[in-house]
């Protein structure tokens, strides 16, 4: 299994990315628009990341920008914790037979999640799997990518 992403929720895309990117110089790697959702995914990695990241994979940040809400009073500013496994199938039947529930299982044979006892969101995704559409100049490889 390989750590992925942290996800936060943010109000503000080009204030964050100001920040982040501008100020704390982490480099954009990633983005994804989606319009049926009407959300953006942007994500972003540590510039000693980098090499990895367009390799086999790097940790990332993964901001998401809801496009119709700005104001994440209680808590939804965090999002998730995300992890590739070689199996999402096989982890999810072995979290549910040790009494994990699955929130979201894995239809799409590529995305579940399940929650922590303090109702973290952890995000599993299936290593390998095909990713959404992203922007065309987008070159990262299947896994580490997210
Ligand atoms: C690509 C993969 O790493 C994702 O995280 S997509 C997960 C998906 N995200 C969204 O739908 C973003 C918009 C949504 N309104 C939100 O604010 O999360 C998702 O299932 N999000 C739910 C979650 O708990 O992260
Ligand atoms: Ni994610």
């Amino acid at each position: 299994m390989q750590f992925l992403h942290t996800m936060i929720r943010v109000g503000d895309l080009d204030g964050s990315l100001d920040f982040f990117c501008g100020k704390l110089g982490l480099v954009e790697v990633r983005r994804i628009e989606n319009e049926k959702g009407r959300f953006t995914l942007v994500y972003l990695a540590a510039p000693d990341d980098l090499p990895q990241a367009k390799g086999a994979g790097a940790p990332l940040v993964e901001l998401t920008y809801n496009w119709d809400e700005h104001d994440y009073a209680g808590g939804r500013n965090f999002g998730h914790l995300a992890f590739a496994v070689d199996d999402i199938y096989a982890v999810c039947a072995r979290l549910q037979a040790a009494g994990v529930t699955i929130n979201r299982p894995p239809r799409d044979g590529y995305m579940a999640f399940i929650r922590s006892p303090d109702h973290i969101s952890i995000e599993l995704l299936q290593k390998g799997a095909p990713l959404p559409p992203a922007e065309p100049w987008s070159s990262m490889p299947n896994i580490g990518a997210w």
